[in-house]
């Protein structure tokens, strides 16, 4: 393992979870028995059919959603408390963008929604973020100017301008099409790199996605929901366009494949 890899080597355990169940009202278990321990800095995917929970889980560690059984600890605080100080963030697969807004307007509104934060540092935030994604001569465009990779990009900065500690992306680029999809994979573990506290946790149904951006992917079943597998990814960072195409690649979309079938 080289000096790259081990820079962003988890450190800490911050998300805990432990025998953690979710049944809805209508009788659904949705999650059962879910024992699951992320050390900070960690980049975890999660596979599974649909239905397997994994919107839930994400649901429970953001607070909008309360488990019925078990115990979550997120970086030694609720999942409630946790949002609340702005520490964890999302992308979902729809970019979700204002579309009467500008791009900068877009990627301010998180800070503008907390309050007390001035102007100024509004600005600089906002340019940081999107010099982050490529997008800082856009700032003044509208959502509808942009292609589908650049509206990603600019929700990818609104999540990250609340430097949060946790990012939570549910399939954000299942709806691109397959060059700006890997495009959009390498350019979002540079950013991960350069940030060596934050932790990612990935919802996507593409195994070989889960292989190429992850530390660890967690594989899960349905019904009842509950993880079956966590795969260990023991590639270095940076990773480039020869691993997508080397044997060790091919070798862990087939493990990931079989625990998913198994
Ligand atoms: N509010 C709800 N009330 C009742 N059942 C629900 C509710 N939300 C989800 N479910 C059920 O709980 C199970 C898990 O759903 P969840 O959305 O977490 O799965 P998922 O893995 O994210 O699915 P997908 O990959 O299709 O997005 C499913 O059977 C779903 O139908």
């Amino acid at each position: 393992m080289n000096g790259a890899f081990a820079a962003n080597q988890p450190t800490d355990s911050f998300v805990n979870m432990e025998n953690l169940s979710k049944i809805y009202p209508n009788g659904t278990v949705a999650l059962q028995d879910v024992n699951l321990s992320i050390r900070e800095g960690e980049f975890l995917c999660f596979v599974g059919p649909s239905g397997c929970g994994k919107s839930t889980i994400f649901k429970i560690i953001t607070g909008l959603s309360g488990p019925s059984g078990g115990k979550l600890d997120i970086f030694g605080t609720t999942p409630k408390e946790a949002r609340k100080q702005s520490h964890t963030s999302f992308v979902f697969q729809d970019h979700t963008l204002l579309p009467w807004s500008t791009v900068e307007a877009n990627v301010k509104l998180p800070l503008e929604l907390r309050g007390g934060i001035s102007r100024k540092v509004q600005q600089e935030e906002a340019e940081r973020v999107l010099e982050l994604v490529g997008l800082k001569d856009y700032m003044k465009v509208l959502p509808r100017q942009l292609s589908g990779g650049m509206k990603m990009r600019v929700s990818i900065a609104r999540a990250l301008i609340s430097r949060p500690k946790l990012l939570l992306m549910d399939e954000p680029f299942g709806a691109l099409d397959e060059i700006t999809r890997q495009t959009l994979q390498t350019e979002l573990l540079n950013i991960w790199q350069q940030d060596k506290k934050m932790t990612v946790l990935f919802v996507t149904h593409n195994v070989f996605e889960s292989v190429f951006l992850s530390t660890s992917v967690v594989v899960m079943t349905a019904r009842p929901g509950k993880i079956s597998a966590k795969i260990e990814i023991p590639v270095p960072f940076p990773r480039d366009e020869a691993y997508r195409t080397s044997a060790q690649f091919g070798q862990l979309v087939r493990d990931v494949s079989a625990a998913l079938h198994h």
